[in-house]
């Protein structure tokens, strides 16, 4: 019996749907494997198809289509390691999440995943049976035990297989990235391996899909002298990374041979990968290569453009400024200081002009009203028409700019500063955006594709913002300073606390009524809003489903 055993690990980007691209991945990710004498080659869950499919993976055709593409994958493969990969398996009336064993040319075993995630994002109930707990089964001279990411979260399905004879557990997931994640999924590993006392092979796909980014960053844990778990090895998030494992056999059973540990950047740098990568995948993975932003001397649009730049490079942005009357001279400076710090283009477009013939033909309608948000509405549309209009001409992207405490107030023009296709800040409150860009002045990182330095002007940072529709119009004419705005949304959006909960914290009643009321009122832009990266537990979108109509209030 041989005393060593190689898996190499696909810490891989797939692309949702793309069947044969996925396996080209999974190809050539096995002759790496193949040439560095490996056993097994691992990937993440669900990699043929990519993840998450959503209802996709519900259409016959599409996971016929799928387990075709493992099948071929084995034949291709049968000289050399096997293979573990994720993918749907139909049969009869049941579809599986399965992790698929695939070894001398042939489908060897196929695990079925147990436990079914159902909350925050996750609706995998919805979408696949519950399988029985699979046995391990064997490559070589070792028995392995595979739950497939959530079935690592409960102690059933280790428990199981360690009973059942497994000798590592190997861990294919799916698990996408919010703040702190890292440490949430170590506790539950730890806790496996500590049950079982067997060695855990944590591996996770990396790269966005649609809101979701998968930040890789796996791991591999050995049972610790003590009753603890010790970690011997740590891949870098968000990069793709193929890296070789190397199990021993001891006294004590099979080991994990100690290997690379990767650098775990902190939570600024994270989050903010988070939104590069997630811009740069939707991007690349919705065959966009430039982008346009209406560059309005703001904090938000300068962020905006920066988080562009470090993903596609500056030369791919286009910053427009569509000034009005209204718009001061400090904010037509900082829009062209922002936007040549980045070395990214300025465009300049005009809005009066447009403004006034809107005006003028609705003159007879609006002859006897009072100038209201309706016009200023008007000039918000106008930039959203005029912005699309590069859009449609350049192919470029349209990216929003709004922050997560005004997406959950409703504190931006539906048709107006709404439009566009893609939001890199929508998950991100407005008090992050501020530390956010003092953190990205200070730092840079190879895989930042912007210049070094302080590329968001101070003074934009420093100036209270507003949205310049009307005279010496400030936001906290409309809204609570973004401290207490921020502190209270925390508490209802992420926290799902009481009005009285609040109130016994210190806020005042009458302006966390009013923060529930913006909140819940302005369900209906959001379900129109464009998708952004997710980088907390309650983004909007999946993590919170609200109705759109809604009567209901919280009693003080
Ligand atoms: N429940 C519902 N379901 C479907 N549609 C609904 C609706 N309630 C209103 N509506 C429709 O929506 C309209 C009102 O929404 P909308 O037209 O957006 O207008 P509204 O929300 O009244 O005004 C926009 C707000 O955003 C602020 N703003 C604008 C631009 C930029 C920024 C910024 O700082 O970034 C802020 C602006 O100062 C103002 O307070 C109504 O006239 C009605 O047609
Ligand atoms: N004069 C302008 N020129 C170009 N774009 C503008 C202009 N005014 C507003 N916009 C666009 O509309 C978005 C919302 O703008 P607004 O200034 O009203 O609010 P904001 O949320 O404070 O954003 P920012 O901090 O970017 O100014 C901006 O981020 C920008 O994309
Ligand atoms: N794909 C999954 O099963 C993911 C669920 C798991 N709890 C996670 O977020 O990591």
């Amino acid at each position: 019996m041989p005393d060593r055993f190689r898996i190499t690990l696909g810490q891989l980007n797939p692309t949702v749907g793309d069947l044969p691209g996925n396996a080209a991945k999974a190809r050539d990710a096995w002759e790496k494997a193949k040439t560095a004498g490996a056993d097994m080659l691992a990937l993440p869950e669900m990699f043929i198809t990519g993840y998450q499919t959503q209802d996709l993976v519900l259409k016959p055709a599409f996971t016929q289509d799928a387990m075709s593409e493992i099948e071929t994958l084995a034949r291709d493969c049968a000289d050399g390691p096997a293979i573990g990969i994720g993918g749907p398996f139909a049969e009869g009336s049941k579809l599986y999440n399965a992790y698929w064993i695939l070894e001398g040319g042939k489908v060897t075993a196929r695990v079925l995943k147990h436990d079914l995630p159902h909350k925050q994002l996750f609706d995998e109930l919805r979408l696949f049976d519950q399988g029985p707990v699979s046995g391990p089964y064997r490559i070589g001279p070792l028995r392995i035990g595979s739950p497939i990411c959530e079935d690592a979260w409960w102690p059933d399905v280790a428990e199981t297989l360690a009973e059942t004879g497994a000798e590592i557990l190997m861990v294919p997931n799916g698990s996408p990235y919010h703040r702190n994640k890292l440490d949430l999924r170590m506790g539950h590993m730890v806790a496996r391996v500590v049950e079982s006392d067997l060695p855990l092979v944590y591996l996770n796909s990396v790269g966005g899909q649609d809101d979701q980014l998968y930040d890789g960053a796996s791991f591999v844990l050995n049972p610790g002298p003590d009753g603890g778990a010790v970690k011997v090895m740590q891949l870098s998030p968000f990069d793709e990374v193929i890296e070789h494992v190397d199990f021993e056999r001891t006294p004590d059973g099979w080991r994990a041979v100690p290997g690379r540990m990767d650098h775990q950047p902190g939570e600024w740098e994270q989050d903010y990968r988070a939104m590069t990568e997630g811009l740069r995948d939707y991007m690349r993975k919705s065959g966009f290569k430039k982008v346009v932003l209406g560059m309005s001397g703001g904090i938000d649009s300068a962020l905006v453009a920066t988080i562009a730049s470090d993903a596609i490079g500056p030369e791919n942005v286009r910053c427009v400024m569509l000034p009005s009357e209204y718009t001061s001279q400090a904010s037509l400076d900082d829009a062209a200081d922002a936007a040549n710090r980045l070395g990214a283009r300025l465009d300049t477009v005009h809005i009066e002009g447009a403004r006034d013939a809107v005006g003028d033909a609705l003159a007879h309608l609006m002859a006897d009203t009072k100038p209201d948000t309706t016009e200023e509405n008007i000039q918000s549309r106008l930039r959203g028409v005029m912005l699309m209009a590069i859009s449609n001409k350049f192919g470029e992207l349209l990216l929003t700019t709004g922050n997560k405490s005004e997406v959950a107030v409703g504190y931006a023009t539906i048709y107006g500063d709404m439009a566009g296709g893609y939001n890199p800040i929508k998950d991100l409150y407005k008090t992050r955006v501020f530390q956010t860009c003092r953190w990205r002045n200070e730092n840079h990182r190879d895989w930042m594709m912007g210049p070094a330095g302080e590329v968001v002007p101070p003074q934009i940072i420093t100036k209270p913002p507003s949205a310049e529709l009307r005279p010496d119009q400030k936001d906290e004419d409309s809204l609570p300073p973004y401290e207490v705005l921020d502190a209270i949304l925390e508490g209802l959006v992420e926290k799902d606390l009481a009005l009285k909960d609040l109130v016994a914290q210190g806020f005042d009643p009458e302006t966390v009524k009013r923060v529930e009321t913006l909140l819940y009122g302005s369900e209906w832009k959001r379900y129109q809003a464009a998708p952004g990266p997710r980088i907390s537990t309650k983004a909007f979108w999946l993590d919170r489903r609200y109705p759109l109509v809604n009567r209901w209030r919280d009693q003080l």
